[in-house]
């Protein structure tokens, strides 16, 4: 869509979602494989209609370049994923991506190995830009870059995020031998940056959102990624990624783009990760400190995240499981930034083995080690809850996740968990849960 276009003003009408779920795009041509609905793109498997396995393609299959593939190997990947089947060979060509995917498959490597394959970097030009909501989650793109793009030496990747000083961004972008090809960063400092004039954005030749439900949702942020958005060219690929994209916030995020391949999972039962046991404990607020004490003692685990509603809360159950000496480490946005990141890496490195943590941790974030999940504090709504539980078991891994529920908006919200993933959450079991049944083998 052309950068003139107004993006800001959305009339109720265009709100409304219109669409028909599942049926519609499948009989428009779409093919519908595994759990994936596809439609849209440029040649989006149209009328084939055949099942095709995980494991019928191989990353060689899509032709990337080899210093990539190198890069895949050396991460020990050996198959796409279904999302990554369906995605990769369309944003190689450059089509605009809407993609909804369930939590853990792979939905980043989509877009890093795509923007990395069509990426001819030129000093001192900015061609890719990927956004997403929380600081640490731009940290851990930037990393992923790093990752996919270690043989290609001419690539320089950078993250910019608040709540740190703007001076050391100015610098960075000031260099032509620092500036980077590829941007990852929240939209807050990058507008600033942006309207600031530090940044240009005019040879911007992919734009990205991850979390893009998250991002369009909140109205300060929209608003940030819309300024964005206009600063770069009218020509360019746009994808957008998140597990859960609701029937309203899709119209918003086609007006950004233009026929794009759109990838949904129509049916959010199959949201539900099969690796993944969930538990319910129904407990009252005074039991729940002496309750947590008591699975973290029994339960076997690698590593745990434990989550609760308020930076307060985290900070004190984080003290009061470091006096009774558990290995604790607490995130949320009470912390300084330089702080937050290194808690993160703390604990992504296997220094610390539980983490309590608010909704900033609450999606996206890719611990391989955690395989145990608490919602110390329920989530308010169910796909909260299901970004937090989808910590505990990526990559289609084993994992177990426990949520205490105390109060009566806690049992609507699992009620309505239960009727939209048609996932079991049953009450744990008095006797506990054998350690093999979630820990990897
Ligand atoms: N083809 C693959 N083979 C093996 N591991 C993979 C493959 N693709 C991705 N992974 C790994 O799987 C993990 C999860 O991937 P990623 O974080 O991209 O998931 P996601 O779909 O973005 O999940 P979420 O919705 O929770 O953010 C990562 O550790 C990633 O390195």
């Amino acid at each position: 869509m052309s950068a003139e276009e107004d993006l800001i003003d959305y009339s109720d009408e265009e709100l409304q979602a219109t669409e028909a779920p599942a049926a519609a795009g499948a009989t428009n041509g779409a093919a519908k494989k595994g759990d994936l609905t596809v439609t849209g793109g440029k040649a989006a498997d149209k009328g084939k209609g055949s099942y095709v396995g995980i494991h019928s393609t191989g990353f060689r299959d899509f032709l990337l370049k080899g210093e990539l593939l190198r890069a895949i190997t050396d991460c020990g990947f050996e198959h796409p994923s279904e999302v990554q089947q369906k995605c990769i060979p369309q944003a190689l060509l450059s089509v605009d991506i809407l993609c909804q995917a369930k939590s853990g498959l792979g939905k980043t490597a989509v877009f890093v190995l795509t923007t990395l394959h069509q990426l001819e970097p030129v000093p001192g030009e900015c061609s890719v830009l990927v956004m997403c909501h929380t600081r640490e989650l731009a940290y851990q793109i930037k990393n992923e870059y790093a990752r996919f793009s270690k043989y290609l030496p001419d690539v320089k990747t950078a993250v910019f995020y608040g709540g740190t000083p703007i001076q050391k961004d100015i610098e960075l972008l000031k260099n032509k031998e620092t500036f980077p090809n590829i941007i990852v960063g929240t939209p807050g400092r990058l507008n600033a940056l942006v309207r600031d004039k530090i940044l240009s954005l005019r040879n911007v030749k992919a734009f990205v959102l991850d979390e893009c439900d998250k991002m369009l949702d909140q109205i300060d942020m929209r608003r940030d990624v819309q300024e964005i958005f206009r600063a770069t060219p009218t020509e360019k690929q746009v994808m957008m990624f998140s597990a859960t994209l609701p029937l309203e916030i899709r119209p918003i995020c086609r007006k950004f783009m233009r026929n794009p391949l759109e990838v949904f999972v129509d049916d959010e039962t199959k949201l539900t990760l099969h690796g993944l046991q969930q538990y319910s404990i129904r407990l009252s607020e005074g039991e729940k400190n002496r309750k947590l004490n008591e699975l973290l003692d029994t339960l076997e685990f690698n590593q745990v995240i434990i989550f609760v509603k308020s930076t307060l809360r985290a900070t004190e159950l984080d003290k009061l499981l470091r006096e009774c000496n558990f290995p604790s480490i607490a995130v949320h946005s009470g912390i300084s930034q330089e702080e937050r990141i290194k808690r993160y890496k703390e604990f992504k490195e296997f220094n610390k083995r539980i983490c309590v943590a608010t909704d900033v941790f609450g999606r996206g974030i890719d611990i391989e080690r955690i395989n145990l999940a608490i919602n110390y504090d329920l989530p308010a709504d169910a796909d909260s809850y299901l970004h937090r539980v989808g910590r505990a078991g990526r990559f289609g891994t084993k994992g177990l996740s426990i949520s205490f529920v105390s109060s009566e908006q806690d049992e609507a919200v699992l009620k309505e968990i239960e009727r939209r993933f048609e996932a079991k959450v049953p009450e744990y079991p008095e006797g506990g849960v054998d350690s093999s049944t979630y820990m990897a083998s």
